[in-house]
């Protein structure tokens, strides 16, 4: 006898009621650095963009995957931060932290390497309007990487991979975070959806072999499959350094539309979401209900674990 297939039974239910009406409009601001290898100029030069795209209206910006330092396996023991000491051991941290709470907007502070005890995480930090931490999320997915002729690159050579998806309540809605490789996990990215996300930030820093191939397909695909917004943060390009970051950072809608893009150099982007979008989507294609829940399901282990 087959089993009969009950879509409410497919859902992973939101850990916590939404916190939003379906209706919500704010800006949103990407802001992709140039970034060298003087630290106390990235953190200076990090602030004073925050500054200029909250004064442009933004409620919610987000920076580049390793903003503080060179991405390399050898700057990242150098740069790293002890973000849970804090103070003079968590510049960049402080720094954001500080400019959340003056500027009163969120932040998804790009990412920065992180020490803690003997090992390095690459990490990202939330903050609230008032500078407190809301969520820290370290890379889940490290990116391991080896096309000959092409580029060989190895993050777990330093870092260790996070162990949890982080997904953050703010002031401008669910947001689920991923760091760059993050992205090319659907599974990540539906988790997040079925625990009530209406955006997913994924600071990034892709590279000229992978960015051209599939930066803006992933950010489509996460954004349609899921029918929620996506937001990406690189590095502006250095063509003089180790790592040449693709750049073409993105606001990507429920429809799995571009909203706004940049090119490679240097550039903020402000611009306008509207969550209603997201219940228009998912009114117009039903995706949730019409998912078969009877031939394959979506597991939140972790959910399951502490149950
Ligand atoms: N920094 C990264 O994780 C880069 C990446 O994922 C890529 O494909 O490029």
């Amino acid at each position: 006898m087959p089993v009969p297939y009950k879509p409410e039974e497919a859902r992973v239910p939101p850990v916590l009621p939404s916190p939003l009406t379906p209706v919500y409009k704010f800006k949103i601001a990407l802001c992709q650095l140039s970034v060298t290898a003087d630290k106390k100029r990235n953190i200076v030069h990090a602030k004073k963009a925050i500054e200029e795209v909250a004064g442009g209206g933004a409620e919610l910006v987000i920076l580049p995957e390793i903003w503080n330092s060179p991405y390399s396996n050898d700057s990242f023991p150098v740069y790293a931060e002890d973000i849970e000491a804090g103070g003079d051991a968590a510049p960049s941290y402080s720094m954001l932290s500080e400019v959340a709470r003056s500027l009163q907007i969120t932040i998804v502070g790009g990412s920065i390497p992180e020490r803690s005890g003997d090992r390095l995480y690459n990490t990202c930090c939330v903050f609230g309007k008032d500078g407190s931490l809301k969520g820290k999320h370290r890379k889940i997915h490290l990116f391991d990487i080896d096309i000959p002729g092409k580029i060989t690159f190895k993050e777990s050579n330093t870092l260790t991979a996070g162990q949890h998806p982080t997904i953050v309540d703010t002031d401008v809605g669910r947001i689920g975070i991923g760091i760059c490789h993050d992205i090319c996990f659907q599974e990540l990215a539906m988790l997040y959806a079925a625990r009530g996300a209406h955006l997913i930030c994924y600071p990034s820093a892709f590279e000229m072999t992978t960015g051209p191939l599939v930066w803006e397909l992933l950010q489509r695909a996460r954004a349609a499959d899921n029918q929620l917004f996506v937001a990406t943060c690189s590095p502006a390009r250095d063509s003089g350094s180790g790592y040449i970051a693709w750049g073409h950072s993105m606001l990507v809608g429920p429809f799995g539309e571009i909203i706004a893009t940049t090119e490679h150099e240097e550039a903020m982007i402000v611009e306008e979401i509207d969550y209603s979008q997201i219940e228009l989507r998912r009114s117009n294609l039903p995706l949730e209900k019409q998912r078969r829940g009877d031939l394959y399901q979506l597991v939140d282990v972790q959910r399951t674990n502490s149950h």
